[in-house]
């Protein structure tokens, strides 16, 4: 297994995503969907399960995405030849646009093709459900192996014979040029009959044509034309990757519990639906995107929610995929957690913590997506309204803000400052909303928040907006301002905020989110934490809403050049190794290079100016 996060790469298919590494093994895997428990988590923990087609002896290895896909392609180099490993979570045949994941078979294809000479290959297969807990009844077939018993059903089809071993089936195969061989591993629950995979002899065709589907998916949204195109096409498909199509739910990240420092306790479960997330994925793909994912997104939400935004609504932080309210944390002790970075936990007890910037977050998405919206349904407007009028009822209460810390309660600024933005886009949308929309009442309380943020917010000692009222700490979050047009980033104080960051909250020059102190003080956690990603990518932008694009760009190249060979960006970045941290690939920080991006390119004046109102 591989001891470099970069070293993997996705697969997605609308339901949910696999991970392989630069050897061509898969060390992660959640079927059907992106919160069920892992058939292979090797990630986890060396014995938790895997499926690697690895060459034997000594290679060499390159790789990419096909163009416009999410299908990995992996060159192996040997001393006797060269091949190709083509890796797809299949879509269903002929699906096109925006049907893409829409009901996918939960199959993995893989092939191999001989390019040069012969390449001889190791084929191990070690399925370990439940996160590896179970070793499951795996008994060959004619053409491959099936698993009998438990709730999971999963068959496989090879091309070359195997052999059963414990619990797990193995084959060596030697490919010639010229040559290719199609696996394929589809999942079923226990309910229906034993599943077909695809014969070998299809595997070509049937990636051939998920290839296809993603084409016609990314064909539909080549709107962004600025010079970053590839790096913006490609953190579009990701988030795309990250999209539970039969509900529209966006995960933040497909893995759980990849650690913010080796060794350390900052593991979470990110495959989950946070309102906070998702409504600035649909911000990223703004320019990219069409009324449907926006309207699947909000159906989600409102759904998920119970219909009401209001007291006593079942409106959460976040949920699971399918719109699920109970996500109780839970830790797996049986897990090693990857390179021993204990506990590794399931579930997250942030989906009962009160963070009041959400409010924000989906009102800023309502009034982005709204000409694309059209007219609102009464049961959306009444959501809507909800949303404002419960940031106006409590933008003064504390709460432990969009970090999620695990501390005592706070009055942090972003909250409020999502508040503002709360209603600042609502009485925007008033004349959407119908009988629900109470303008004056939510333009005179947007002004109190304002008020109060202006006051209490700065710190006359920091000389900088800070982390919550009358506090002296710096945090990230407080370049969301700009961003979300509370303050221009010329204004002197916000300006004087940047330049505090960019100085005093940076490791390397790349952003840090807080400084945590390492003794549960801040955010009631031990350990640190590397840099963020988002964060350094919104220092990037508002130094181009500053007028310092040269500045902009420097940082913006330089984060995105931490991204992997295939492009894809952790939560976290210790910029001395190199190395990427955290869960992965993770949203947030393709949602701020895509942002990002937009904001360097507008401020060359490469595109036209984003929608009014800024977008982070
Ligand atoms: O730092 C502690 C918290 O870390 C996680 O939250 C972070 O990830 C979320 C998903 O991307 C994001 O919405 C949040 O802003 C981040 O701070 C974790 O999920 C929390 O449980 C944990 O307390």
């Amino acid at each position: 297994m591989s001891t470099r996060i970069a070293d993997y790469g996705m697969l997605a298919d609308g339901s949910s995503a696999a991970l392989v590494d630069r050897r061509g093994s898969i060390d992660w895997m959640c079927v059907p969907r992106f919160d069920s428990p892992a058939l292979f988590a090797r990630l986890l923990d060396p014995d938790a399960g895997h499926w690697s087609i690895t060459p034997t002896g000594r290679f060499d290895v390159t790789r990419r995405y096909l163009p416009g896909t999410l299908v990995i392609e992996t060159t192996f180099t040997t001393a006797t030849g060269a091949a190709h490993l083509r890796d797809a979570l299949a879509v269903s045949e002929g699906q096109r646009g925006h049907e893409l994941g829409m009901s996918p078979p939960h199959e993995l294809l893989r092939e191999v093709e001989g390019l040069r000479g012969e390449v001889e290959f190791d084929v191990d297969l070690v399925p370990r459900p439940e996160y590896g807990l179970v070793r499951p009844l795996l008994r060959l077939t004619d053409g491959g192996a099936r698993t009998f018993g438990g709730p999971n059903q999963i068959a496989v089809r090879s091309p070359v014979p195997l052999e059963a071993g414990d619990a797990c089936a193995r084959a060596r195969l030697r490919v010639a040029a010229g040559q290719r061989l199609g696996f394929s591993l589809v999942w079923a629950p226990p309910e229906v009959a034993p599943p077909e995979p695809t014969a070998p002899e299809r595997v070509t065709a049937r990636i051939t044509d998920t290839v296809e589907a993603w084409r016609s998916w990314e064909g539909e949204h080549d709107i962004y034309q600025g010079p970053h195109h590839d790096l913006v096409l490609l953190s579009s498909r990701v988030l795309k990757g990250l999209t539970y199509r039969p509900t529209g739910a966006i995960v933040a990240s497909p893995t759980t519990s990849l650690p913010e420092t080796v060794g350390g306790e900052r593991n979470w479960d990110y495959r989950y639906a946070w309102i906070r997330d998702a409504s600035l994925t649909l911000e990223a793909l703004y320019h990219g995107s069409c009324p449907d994912e926006a309207a699947d997104f909000v159906s989600f939400m409102t759904s998920s929610a119970g219909g009401s935004a209001g007291a006593d609504s079942s409106l959460q932080i976040m949920y699971g995929v399918g719109g699920e309210h109970d996500l109780s944390e839970r830790e797996l002790p049986h897990l090693r957690g990857w390179l021993d970075s204990r506990p590794v936990r399931v579930g997250n007890a942030a989906w009962a913590q009160t963070q009041l910037d959400v409010y924000g977050e989906l009102l800023n998405a309502l009034h982005l997506y709204r000409e694309r919206l059209g007219e609102l349904h009464p049961e959306i407007q009444r959501f809507a309204a909800e949303l404002a009028d419960t940031a106006a009822r409590r933008w003064t209460k504390p709460d432990v803000g969009m970090w999620e810390m695990r501390g005592t309660p706070r009055h942090h600024l972003s909250s409020k400052v999502l508040c503002w933005v709360a209603l600042d886009r609502a009485v925007k949308l008033a004349p959407r909303l119908g009988r629900h929309a109470r303008t004056g009442a939510w333009a005179a309380e947007r002004d109190r928040i304002r008020a109060a943020v202006l006051e209490r917010g700065w710190s006359e000692r920091r000389r900088a907006y800070t982390q919550a009222f009358d506090s002296d700490e710096l945090d990230a979050a407080a370049l969301l301002m700009p961003l979300y047009g509370f303050l221009p980033a010329t204004d002197e104080r916000m300006y004087a905020t940047i330049e505090a960051i960019a100085q005093e909250l940076t490791e390397d020059g790349l952003v840090l989110r807080y400084r945590v102190t390492g003794d549960r003080s801040i955010d009631g956690l031990m350990g640190k934490e590397g840099t963020f990603a988002l964060c350094s990518f919104w220092l990037a932008s508002t130094l181009a809403q500053a007028g310092q694009p040269d500045r902009a760009k420097a940082l913006f190249d330089r984060v995105a050049g931490f991204a992997n060979d295939l492009g894809l960006l952790a939560e976290e970045i210790d910029p001395r190794s190199g190395e990427l941290f955290g869960n992965f690939p993770q949203a947030f920080s393709h949602i701020g290079l895509i942002n990002a991006a937009a904001a360097i390119d507008h401020a060359y004046g490469a595109l036209p100016p984003p929608d009014a109102d800024g977008s982070p």
